[in-house]
């Protein structure tokens, strides 16, 4: 099962582009998105997550358009999304929001209501279910995020920086989180951090001003890094020998 960007152009404004006729299939068990900042990493997941509608060219998910009325809501709720600032509507309990996001993406308020302990309980929230939202901390709000994507049986999940700004213990947390996700839910990741690479995805997407420069296997990303480099580092040194090359 593939997410397909087919000559993805997006630009804010009159501004340049930030996506440029960009064609990427991501069909990995564990994708990791990496770039620069500025690259264009949320605008490819926004509109993977049909949030952002491209300027030209489509977004598909097994063959599924959301631009097209007939597959919009099949695409809506089979693609889930955690955005970099995930923000809880106030007022609402942890459950209610989790609720309100599978209502969103057009489930019944009765099943959305019915599932959201369930998705609580798999993100390991559901004592805290009936807390205003506005009490959590972030590592638990990204969880509720994580939570409102499982409600509506997401088949791929897109996760905007999900553990910036976290303390180790809450990215040891979310990490095994993802980890437990990954056995029936296909997973892209947009980050930063680099040290967990080789354990967590099988796949490597490096975009650069909006563009991909890189797009291969774990492996394969890895044997970029210069020869002697230590096996901590490798990452490091394949993502900086990449981006280095157009400074
Ligand atoms: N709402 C907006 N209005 C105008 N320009 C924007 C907006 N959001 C992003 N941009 C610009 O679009 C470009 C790509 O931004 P984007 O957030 O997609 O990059 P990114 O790779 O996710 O960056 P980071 O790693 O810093 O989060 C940047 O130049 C950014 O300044």
């Amino acid at each position: 099962m593939s997410l397909q960007f087919n000559r993805c152009s997006f630009q804010y404004g009159r501004k340049v582009p930030v996506l440029d006729r960009l064609d990427l299939s991501i069909g990995h068990r564990a994708t990791v998105l990496l770039g620069p900042n500025g690259a264009g990493k949320s605008t490819l997941l926004g509109i993977a997550a049909s949030w952002i509608a491209p300027t030209e060219g489509t977004v598909t998910w097994r063959g599924m358009d959301p631009a097209r009325s007939k597959s919009q809501a099949a695409y809506r709720q089979a693609v889930g999304w955690l955005p970099q600032n995930v923000k809880p509507m106030p007022g609402l309990t942890v459950r209610e929001n989790v609720a309100y996001i599978g209502w969103l993406k057009g489930m019944s308020r009765t099943d959305a209501w019915d599932r959201s302990r369930d998705a609580l309980e798999r993100v390991k929230l559901g004592s805290l279910a009936d807390r205003k939202s506005h009490q959590l901390s972030g590592g638990q709000l990204r969880r509720m995020g994580i939570a409102g994507t499982l409600v509506h049986s997401s088949e791929v999940v897109l996760l905007d920086e999900p553990s910036a700004g976290l303390d180790p213990s809450q990215r040891q947390i979310f990490r095994d989180l993802v980890t437990h996700l990954l056995a029936d839910i296909q997973v892209v990741v947009s980050t930063h951090q680099t040290e967990d690479l080789d354990t967590m995805y099988d796949h490597v997407v490096i975009l650069d001003q909006g563009k991909v420069r890189f797009e291969g296997d774990t492996d394969a990303f890895l044997s970029l890094a210069a020869p002697g480099i230590p096996e901590g580092r490798r990452a490091e040194g394949a993502y900086t020998h990449l981006i280095a090359q157009e400074v």
